[in-house]
């Protein structure tokens, strides 16, 4: 792999505008038979989304993932969601239990419109099966896989029946993976996202390491349909992590998926907790990230998201840790 950089080591070069007004932008992408706002959707964690926020972002046309740790909850969130005439999107892991749960929705004939297989080693002949076994019992699920960081995983989940592969492994900000085992795109992550989306044959997710909105352009601009993002979504009103107040300001939790926190025991720990500034609105941060990638498209010269594809770049320095602390 020659050329490895991060999202701070490079800056898009700007192209001349064809657009008078940056309302002309147009940031929509579709995904999966269905048409977003924006190619962004918050990581599928306990302190980033709720049922709450999943059907307000369904609602006003902005991708989610539910996550999969009430997993008691998901046949009825599933239900609930659809008879709304909402879209259902839901996570699952790998574990045998899974396996029932799927087959319990082909029984029932509840079919999500997403299912995310949701582990953190997703080249792994245990994911294959689950997505030979999710396309055999729920086919009109859109199905999306992860998480890898080579052209190799992806091919192979691809070939497997995945609809979308999810790239990141370690560039979390509460991923202590790239710490703890020395493996992962942690320091790297555009360029695992480049070197994987020249592979694929089907939409990628860019997953994780995103800290700010430029950076979901220059995703688009390797390769991305969709970013999922963690810490920039933590500690908004809506978000469901817990709020304290220290020092006169208030802050809310934001934990890994991977953490002692979630798991609630401290064995095969790759995740941590820390504490975010409460952001106020995330429908205020939303309108934001849309007015900065509707700029982006214009630097681009271009009025639809996809003209981000086609910019040059260039790459300004190098870095290992993408601006994060170990604790
Ligand atoms: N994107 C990322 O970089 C990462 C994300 N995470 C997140 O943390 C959560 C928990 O992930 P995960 O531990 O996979 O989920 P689970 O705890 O559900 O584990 C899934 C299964 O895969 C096995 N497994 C876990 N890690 C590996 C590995 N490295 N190699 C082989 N088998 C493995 C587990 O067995 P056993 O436990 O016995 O090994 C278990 O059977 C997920 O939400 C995931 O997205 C976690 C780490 C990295
Ligand atoms: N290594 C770990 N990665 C994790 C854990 N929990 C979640 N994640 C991944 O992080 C992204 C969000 O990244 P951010 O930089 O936007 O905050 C999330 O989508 C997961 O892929 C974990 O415990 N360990």
């Amino acid at each position: 792999m020659e050329n490895v950089f991060d999202y701070e080591d490079i800056q898009l070069v700007p192209a001349k505008a064809v657009v008078n007004s940056r309302s002309e932008c147009d940031t929509s992408i579709e995904f999966g038979g269905h048409t977003f706002k924006l190619p962004v959707v918050p990581a599928n964690m306990q302190t980033i989304v709720d049922e709450k926020l999943a059907g307000y972002l369904a609602e006003n046309n902005y991708f989610y993932i539910m996550h999969r740790f009430e997993p008691e909850k998901r046949i009825a969130f599933t239900k609930d969601m659809q008879q709304r005439g909402l879209f259902a999107s839901i996570s699952v892991g790998v574990k045998a239990e899974e396996y029932n749960f799927v087959q319990q929705l082909a029984d029932e004939n509840i079919i999500p419109e997403y299912i995310t297989i949701d582990v953190a080693h997703g080249h792994s002949n245990v994911v294959i099966n689950m997505i030979q076994h999710i396309k055999k019992l729920v086919p009109d699920s859109f199905l999306i896989a992860g998480n890898v960081g080579t052209p190799e995983a992806v091919r192979e989940l691809e070939h497997a029946g995945a609809d979308a592969t999810k790239v990141g492994i370690g560039p979390g900000k509460v991923c202590i993976t790239k710490i703890k085992t020395g493996f992962g795109t942690g320091g790297w992550q555009l360029a695992a996202l480049r070197w994987c989306a020249k592979a694929a044959s089907k939409p990628i997710i860019a997953d994780g390491g995103i800290r700010t909105h430029g950076d979901i352009a220059k995703s688009v601009r390797f390769g991305a349909s969709m970013v999922m993002i963690g810490s920039l979504f933590a500690g908004h009103e809506e978000s469901p992590g817990q709020t304290i107040e220290q020092d006169g300001k208030l802050l809310k939790e934001y934990f890994g998926s991977a953490s002692e926190f979630q798991k609630g025991e401290k064995k095969n720990v790759e995740g941590k907790k820390m504490y975010v500034e409460y952001k106020g609105s995330l429908k205020d941060t939303l309108v934001e990230m849309e007015q900065d990638l509707q700029s982006a498209i214009s630097y681009a010269g271009g009025d639809q998201l996809l003209a981000i594809r086609n910019v040059d770049y260039v790459i300004v320095k190098n870095s290992i840790f993408n601006g994060d602390k170990v604790y």
